[in-house]
C-alpha cells in the first residue's frame, strides 16, 4: 500500500493551491479544509504522479525529473502535469459576478444642479450625498438581484435549483433512519449508490488482482492491503456530501475526493461532514476532501486548481485532439454524479458541457457513475397518460371548444404520482413518448421531504447515450433501480449490506418500503460508462 494514503487524511495540495482557488473565483467557499504541511509523503507524491501518466517520452522525462533536487514549490501529489493557467483562460467569475453601478458610468445632466462647492460644509455634503447614493445603489442592486431570482424561478433556472437545494433542511442520521416517512426509500437510494460505488469504483487492475476475492480486506485489521494505487474521485452534484461515508468504504482505497455543487451552503454542509468524518476516523485511513461550489454543467471545471492538477482535457469531446487527450487528458480514475445529470438536460450545450467534463477529468479506463430519473418510465407514463386522456374524451362524446393556438389544456398536461412523490409537465407532452428533440423538456418534480416541486429535465435514454459516444465514453452497465436489488439482494456483502442498513427487513428479507415507496424508487436507474 503506498505510503501516501496509508497515514490517515492525504495532504493537502500546496498553499498556492488554495490562494488561486479564492483568486480564480472557483468558488467563493472554496479551498482545503484541512491543514497542509510538508509531508514525507511528497516523496511518494511525485512518483504517484509520474506512474499516473502513460507514454515513453514523458516517462523517460519524468524519470529524468525524478533525480532533480525538489523544488521548493514541486507540484501537488495529485497533479498529473504542472498546469497554472485555465486552458481556455476563463475570466474570472469574481469579475463577471459583479455588477457595474449603473450610477458609476452616470455623468450629470445638464438638468440635474451641480452641487455648489462650500469649504467645511461641502465635505460633509458631499458625505451624505455619498452615503445617499451607495444606498441607493445598494438598493438598485438588490431590486435587480430579486428579479433575476423570480425570472429565474419562472423560468425554472439554475438560480432556482441552487436556492432550493440551500434551503432543504440537513437532518440527523437519527431523524432520517427513525421519524422520517420515506425511511425507507431513504434507505434503498442509498444502498443502490453504495451497490454502484462497490461494483464499478474499483479499477481493472485492481480487479484483476483480487479477482472477487475479498483479498483486498486484510483478516488481521479488516484494512484493504492492495498494491494499486488509490482512486481520485470527483463528485459531480455533491450536494451535502451525503455519498462522503460510502466513499470511505470501497473495496480500492480512495486517496481524494472532489466534491461540486452549485449551492453554496450545501458545499459548506459537505465540508462539515467531511471535517466531521476526519475527526471520526477509525482504523481506516481517511482520504483528502476539497469541496467548491461549481456550475458543473454550465462551466468548464478546468479553473479548480485541484481539478487542474489531477488533470483536466479542454478538448474533450467531438472534434478534440487524440495526442491532447492521450498526453494531456484527465487523471480521475472516477466521476460520480448522482440524482443530479437530469438538470444539464435544459439544453444541448449543456448536456455537452456536463459530458465534456465527465470525460476531460477521466482518464482512459476511467468510469462515469451516475444516477438519475429513467426516460423509458417517463415515456411509459406519458404515453399512458395519453392514452387514458383519449379514453376519457371518446367516452364523454362532448363537444368542446378547440383550445387557441399554442394554449395547453389542462387536460393536456401529463401528470403522474402517489402520496410521496409526482412529476408534472407544464406542457405538452408527445403522444409516443418519444422525445425529440431530447432536451429541454422540463417536468417539476416533487418528493416529500426532499425536493418541492423543482425543475427538472427529461434525459431521454437513446439520445444520451448517442451523445455519451461523442465523449469516447462506453456503457458498461444500465439498470433500473429495483432490478438492482433483485439482482444484488443475494450477494453476500451487498445482501448483508442491505441488512445493516435497514433496506431489507431481517426477518422476511423483504425490501422494507411501502408500495407507495417502491413506485418512487422505480422512477430512477442507474449506469457506468467507461472511458475508452
Ligand atoms: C437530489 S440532489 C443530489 C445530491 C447528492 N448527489 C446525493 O445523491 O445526495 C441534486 C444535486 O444536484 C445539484 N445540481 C443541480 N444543478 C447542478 C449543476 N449545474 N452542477 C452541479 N450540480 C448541480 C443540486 O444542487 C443538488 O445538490
Amino acid at each position: 500500500m503506498e505510503s501516501s494514503s496509508g497515514s490517515g487524511a492525504a495532504k493537502p495540495p500546496t498553499s498556492k493551491t488554495a490562494g488561486e482557488a479564492e483568486r480564480n473565483g472557483a468558488s467563493s467557499t472554496s479551498g482545503p479544509i484541512i491543514e497542509q504541511n510538508g509531508n514525507p509523503g511528497d516523496q511518494n507524491r511525485a512518483s504517484n504522479e509520474e506512474s499516473r501518466s502513460s507514454g515513453p517520452a514523458s516517462k523517460r522525462r519524468r524519470m529524468q525529473e525524478r533525480h532533480q533536487p525538489r523544488r521548493r514549490d514541486a507540484p501537488s501529489m495529485f497533479s498529473r502535469r504542472d498546469r497554472s493557467r485555465s486552458p481556455r483562460n476563463h475570466t474570472p467569475r469574481e469579475d463577471s459576478r459583479r455588477s457595474r453601478s449603473p450610477l458609476q458610468a452616470r455623468s450629470p445632466t445638464p438638468d440635474e444642479p451641480r452641487q455648489r462647492k462650500r469649504p467645511g460644509g461641502g465635505s460633509r455634503m458631499g458625505q451624505n450625498r455619498g452615503a445617499d447614493v451607495l444606498r441607493r445603489q445598494e438598493e438598485r442592486e438588490r431590486e435587480q438581484e430579486m428579479d433575476a431570482l423570480r425570472k429565474s424561478a419562472q423560468r425554472g433556472g439554475l438560480d432556482y435549483v441552487r436556492q432550493h437545494y440551500n434551503a432543504v433542511p440537513q437532518r440527523g442520521r437519527e431523524w432520517r433512519k427513525t421519524d422520517s416517512k420515506i425511511k425507507g426509500l431513504r434507505s434503498f437510494n442509498n444502498w443502490v449508490k453504495s451497490t454502484l460505488i462497490q461494483k464499478f469504483s474499483p479499477s481493472e487492475e485492481f480487479v484483476a488482482q483480487h479477482n472477487d476475492s475479498k483479498e483486498w480486506a486484510d483478516d488481521s485489521t479488516g484494512l484493504p492491503v492492495s498494491e494499486v494505487r488509490p482512486l481520485l474521485v470527483l463528485d459531480m452534484g455533491c450536494g451535502k456530501g451525503g455519498d462522503l461515508g460510502k466513499w470511505a468504504q470501497t473495496p480500492q482505497e480512495v486517496e481524494l475526493y472532489v466534491g461540486l455543487d452549485p449551492a453554496n451552503v450545501s458545499i459548506e454542509q459537505a465540508r462539515d461532514r467531511y471535517s466531521q468524518m476526519l475527526r471520526q476516523r477509525g482504523r481506516r485511513p481517511q482520504f483528502h476532501g476539497e469541496f467548491f461550489t461549481k456550475d458543473c454543467f454550465g462551466e468548464f471545471l478546468g479553473d479548480i486548481p485541484i481539478i487542474q492538477q489531477v488533470g483536466i482535457d479542454p478538448n474533450a469531446g467531438p472534434g478534440g485532439s487524440m495526442m491532447a487527450s492521450r498526453w494531456g487528458g484527465g487523471g480521475f480514475d472516477v466521476v460520480t454524479s448522482m440524482f443530479a445529470i437530469h438538470y444539464a438536460f435544459e439544453t444541448e450545450e449543456k448536456a455537452r458541457q456536463m459530458l465534456s467534463n465527465v470525460a476531460g477529468c477521466l482518464k482512459k479506463g476511467g468510469r462515469f457513475i451516475a444516477v438519475c430519473p429513467n426516460s423509458d418510465v417517463i415515456s411509459s407514463k406519458v404515453r399512458e397518460f395519453h392514452k387514458q386522456r383519449k379514453e376519457r374524451e371518446a367516452s364523454k362524446n362532448a363537444e368542446s371548444e378547440a383550445p387557441e393556438d399554442g394554449e395547453v389544456e389542462e387536460d393536456d398536461r401529463a401528470e403522474w404520482g402517489n402520496d410521496i412523490y409526482q412529476v408534472r409537465f407544464p406542457g405538452k407532452t408527445p403522444e409516443d413518448g418519444v422525445f425529440r428533440p431530447p432536451f429541454g423538456w422540463r417536468y417539476t418534480y416533487f418528493m416529500q421531504e426532499a425536493v418541492e416541486e423543482v425543475p427538472e429535465y427529461v434525459v431521454p435514454w437513446e439520445a444520451f447515450r448517442a451523445l455519451t459516444e461523442d465523449y469516447n465514453l462506453e456503457l458498461q452497465y444500465r439498470k433500473p433501480f429495483l432490478d438492482i436489488w433483485q439482482e444484488e439482494k443475494n450477494d453476500r456483502e451487498l445482501g448483508a449490506l442491505s441488512e445493516r442498513m435497514g433496506v431489507r427487513n431481517r426477518a422476511t428479507g423483504e425490501l422494507n418500503m411501502t408500495e407507495e415507496e417502491k413506485e418512487a424508487a422505480g422512477f430512477y436507474h442507474a449506469f457506468c460508462f467507461y472511458k475508452v
